[in-house]
């Protein structure tokens, strides 16, 4: 029995006063629980006698009974140890107040009326001084939590701006550029690669852009004239008299007088006070990397400025149909030129100049990549030529199977390249470009295509230090701390041998549905695992080795899929996307911005898995609302069926492990076999551990819900639920964009894209309106076409891309026009062989040049050859319709992510509730590895130019920038 003791826990009186039976008000002020046993001392009944006496004057005296002091309550009601019966309190009851006498009834009711008149008015004017005197309390605290806000808004507006001013220095810091040389690496015989070194004094001669003054000439002054014509060298020479303001009689060096108009004199010396714009007429010396240098000058136009990617130097359109790069020093500004500069220029570069000159500086220009073969025209006939070097906007070109070799240098716009020939003669009206999931073709087969570069004042140069800037982090407004895994989640135990089994998981208690708030990475560091990075400083190695809660170490994902195989029970198994063992993958990086610029904690108001907050820092601007969704709908017209009836699935009982038995995969399978090139390692096709690492252009069937297998499976993962934290973010540029707030693995699955899937006709007729932002075409048996397409040429241009790589050619014909492989060159419409090539063999009898024959084209025309294939698409009805994703309205956060000309994710159709090819579920997944608080962004693919009248810049800002979006 237990001492027995005062109900006020603060009670000051000795221990062994006397004590009181305590009646409930006085538990109630004393906040305890009120029994029939409890006690009370004297002093502390009496403070409670003049408390409720107080009370009971100011009710009285009607006043407010709440403002007065009455003792401060606990937060949770005490309840003393010191009774004999542990079940009092459940046992406690009122006492029964009834009375079956009728006429204590009687009485009772009377009294009750009677107190009832007599106190109402008193508990009524009570209730409204309680109601005001809360009111007031109300307001009191409003105001202070106001002021704790405004408070806490102010540190984060002052943390945010130290962020500000921290990185602004990185933004700002001004660069000089070394002067570079390029040096040309062979690297295994393929296409060297231009490498920059750095070399003194060379840009010494450049000087600063500005306002271009042209000097008048007066007699005696020495300058260099067109002695012959626009295709000859001009000479040095000096001004004997001035025939008027722009002719001049000219003596030359060499001997020879004549009189030339200011427009075919060029100054001396190339003491310029400014840069020579783009667009100027100029004389420059021919320069060449593989050639000896000539003396000679030779008039051209100035076609790219002087750039860091071009190594500080001109690209120069010269008037006899070369293009070439020259220093500065070696250029000099002819002394006059007609208002449009073209006018000036030989008539077989006029045309091409022009329209150079009146998109600059967007400029459509061919992608090479090495040892590549592109059609390229010569002599008017279509040859195969294999790159040999690529030189900043130039490409040397090898023609292949020529009897005598032939090399050229070209500018990579110009349209003897067959790409920039067939987008000028293709109509790219007709083809669809809605952020289309269509892969660049051309790029998956390894082919030449075209991007439009863009030289704008901030391009190339800005590029400070060559870095991709989509795979960094936005560093401004948020910096990467580390995550503190709580000290009392379970660590391993000391490794003892055993036999691994549920046991030595289960005391983890692992359970996926209480990881919402924690990185998929950090999963396994809250239930058990521990996961170091590992260096050998002798090998210089490092690696990631995983401790199991049961002490075992584990360095790769086989050992790994294994152990959380045997120490799976029920559905608590781990899965393989919660571990990575890529030691620059860091999962304790999170991406940490201040508070008080989240302006919405979840935009998707707890639907998915993890909470996407939305960030922004340049103004107060929420999203537009959208209806948030996390499965696609379909608009009423569209007959999509996703009934499991109409899928099949698997019968493993494996988790899906032997992909050659699980049916799902072997769906995944078929597709890439009928392109063994492409897929060139084929049972890497697909997922590998949940992680997906090449795109699978002929689709990934997951399995689905006739499946055998468990939700644990291989085969499952873009139908899982949303397990990248990620953060909605508003760009200076782009609009909203999509951040990830911590590290992503290469190959991980980021999200879906989701909305309405509508008609293609049906999203037309909004198109006007909105042109299409929001829309996803499904493509997918569009793409495949192409690819099938694609690859039997590029089978044919393998096959003579790999007999061009033979030692032993097979010269059979002499001729001039034999040289050329005939299977490759078509002959265009126009006139045989109208040979301009005398332009230049004449002057390569006065110049040391040997090589870069070269002749302008007049191409017009080209045979198309069409494809003889039965396209897939015919085989569905002539309703088939091609289908748009539509995410306007109901979309998820797959809706936000912008466009990049270097992504960072990449887009997967992927099959589950449907096997109807032309539905797929659009995903993205991580290209690379991903660093936290970096931009996710994928490649839209869309045709600049196509829709009419639209122009978009792209500011992805990635080093590989295209310049237009559309
Ligand atoms: C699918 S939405 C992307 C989300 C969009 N930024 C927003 O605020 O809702 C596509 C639009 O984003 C903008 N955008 C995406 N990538 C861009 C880029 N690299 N440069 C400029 N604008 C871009 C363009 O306005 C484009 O039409």
């Amino acid at each position: 029995m237990s001492d027995r003791r005062c109900i006020n826990d603060n009670c000051q009186s000795k221990p062994k006063c006397k004590l009181f039976a305590a009646q409930k008000n006085m538990c109630d002020y004393y906040n305890v629980v009120y029994m029939p046993d409890r006690q009370v001392c004297g002093a502390c009944m009496q403070k409670c006698i003049i408390y409720f006496d107080r009370i009971g004057r100011r009710f009285k005296n009607g006043q407010c009974i709440l403002d007065d002091r009455y003792p401060k309550k606990q937060s949770v009601i005490i309840e003393l140890s010191d009774s004999d019966d542990d079940n009092a309190v459940d046992n406690y009851t009122e006492p029964s107040t009834e009375n079956p006498d009728p006429q204590i009834a009687e009485l009772n009711t009377s009294l009750s009326t009677i107190i009832q008149d007599s106190v109402e008015p008193l508990f009524k004017r009570q209730k409204e001084l309680c109601e005001s005197y809360l009111i007031s309390e109300k307001a009191k605290l409003v105001a202070g939590k106001e002021q704790i806000d405004n408070l806490v808004d102010q540190v984060d507006l002052a943390i945010g701006k130290l962020y500000n001013n921290l990185y602004k220095f990185d933004s700002q810091r001004k660069f000089k550029y070394d002067p570079e040389i390029s040096i040309f690496e062979n690297l295994d015989d393929d296409v060297p690669i231009v490498l920059t070194k750095t070399l003194p004094g060379l840009l010494d001669d450049l000087p600063e852009e500005g306002l271009l003054i042209r000097h008048l000439l007066k007699v005696g002054d020495k300058v260099y004239g067109m002695k012959r014509s626009q295709m000859h060298p001009w000479i040095e020479a000096t001004i004997k008299s001035a025939v008027s303001d722009t002719y001049f009689n000219i003596l030359f060096d060499d001997g020879g007088e004549k009189v030339l108009n200011y427009k075919n004199l060029a100054y001396i010396d190339a003491t310029s006070h400014a840069q020579y714009p783009v667009g100027s007429r100029v004389i420059a010396k021919f320069q060449d990397m593989n050639i000896q240098l000539t003396d000679k000058f030779y008039v051209g136009v100035i076609g790219e400025p002087p750039k860091k990617f071009n190594n500080f130097r001109y690209m120069i359109f010269f008037d006899d149909g070369y293009t070439q790069y020259a220093y500065h020093k070696n250029i000099r500004l002819v002394c006059g030129e007609s208002p449009n500069v073209c006018d000036d220029l030989h008539e077989n570069i006029r045309e091409s100049v022009k329209t150079y000159l009146r998109n600059y500086p967007e400029r459509p220009m061919v992608k090479f990549n090495k040892k590549q073969v592109v059609r390229t025209e010569l002599r008017n006939l279509w040859c195969s030529a294999k790159v040999k070097n690529i030189d900043a906007s130039l490409v040397q070109l090898k023609f292949l199977d020529m009897k005598v070799e032939h090399t050229e240098w070209m500018y990579r716009g110009s349209n003897r390249l067959s790409p920039i020939y067939n987008q000028l003669n293709s109509n790219n009206q007709d083809k669809r470009v809605r952020g289309t999931v269509l892969t660049d073709v051309n790029k998956l087969l390894n082919r030449p295509y075209i991007v439009i570069e863009n030289l704008t004042e901030d391009e190339k140069s800005v590029d400070i230090d060559n870095s991709d800037n989509t795979q960094k982090p936005h560093r401004s407004n948020g910096v990467i701390k580390s995550i503190e895994i709580p000290a009392n989640c379970p660590k391993p135990l000391p490794y003892k041998h055993h036999e691994c089994s549920h046991f030595c998981m289960l005391w983890v208690h692992y359970d996926y549905s209480q990881t919402k708030c924690m990185n998929v990475l950090t999963i396994p560091l809250h239930y058990g695992f521990t996961r170091s990075v590992l260096t050998d400083e002798k090998l210089k190695l490092r690696k990631v080795m995983y401790t199991t809660p049961c002490g075992l170490n584990i360095d790769d994902e086989d050992k790994m899929y294994n152990y959380l195989k045997l120490t799976s029970y029920g559905n608590s198994q781990m899965t393989m996307d919660l571990f990575n063992f890529d030691y620059l993958v860091n999962p304790l990086s999170w991406f940490t911005v201040p508070k008080v610029f989240i302006r919405i904690q979840d935009i998707s108001y707890e639907m998915e898995f993890k909470p996407i907050s939305v960030f922004n820092s340049l103004n107060d601007l929420v999203p537009d609302h959208i209806k948030y969704i996390t499965k696609r709908i379909t608009s009423p017209n569209v007959n999509l069926n996703i009934d499991p009836k109409f899928l099949c699935g698997c019968d493993c009982i494996d988790n899906c492990e032997d992909k050659n038995k699980c049916s799902c995969w072997q769906l995944t399978y078929e597709g890439p076999k009928n392109y063994p090139a492409i897929f060139k390692d084929h049972g890497s096709v697909g997922y590998s551990f949940k992680r997906l690492h090449k795109q699978v252009i002929t689709g990934i069937f997951e399995c689905n819900s006739n499946c055998k297998c468990k939700k644990t499976c291989l085969n499952r993962v873009v139908q899982e639920p949303l397990k990248t934290s990620l953060q909605l973010f508003l760009t200076e540029t782009k609009g909203w964009g999509v951040r990830t707030l911590t590290d992503i693995p290469k190959g991980s699955f980021v999200c879906t894209f989701l909305g309405v899937v509508r008609t293609e006709k049906d999203a037309d007729n909004d198109f006007s309106l909105n042109w299409g932002e929001y829309l996803a075409d499904l493509d997918f048996l569009d793409t495949v076409e192409e690819i099938k397409d694609g690859y039997e040429s590029y089978v044919v241009q393998t096959e003579i891309e790999d007999e061009s790589e033979d030692e032993s050619e097979d010269y059979t014909s002499s001729s001039d026009d034999e040289e050329f492989n005939p299977s490759w060159a078509i002959k265009s419409k126009m006139s045989m062989f109208e040979s301009r090539m005398s332009l230049r063999k004449n002057l390569q009898n006065t110049n040391t040049k040997s090589d870069g024959k070269h002749e302008l084209s007049k191409l017009n025309t080209q045979q198309k050859v069409e494809s003889k294939n039965t396209s897939l698409l015919s085989y569905l009805d002539k309703d088939r319709g091609i289908y748009t994703l539509d995410a306007k309205v109901n979309g998820n956060i797959g809706r936000y992510f912008n466009h990049s000309c270097d992504p960072n994710i990449f887009i997967q159709n992927v099959f589950i509730d449907t096997h109807d090819l032309r539905f797929p579920w659009v995903s993205y997944f991580a290209l690379s590895n991903i660093r936290a608080g970096t931009e996710l962004a994928w490649d839209y693919n869309y045709m600049i130019g196509s829709v009419k009248d639209k122009r978009l810049m792209c500011h992805c800002g990635s080093k590989n920038c295209k310049g237009r979006l559309l």
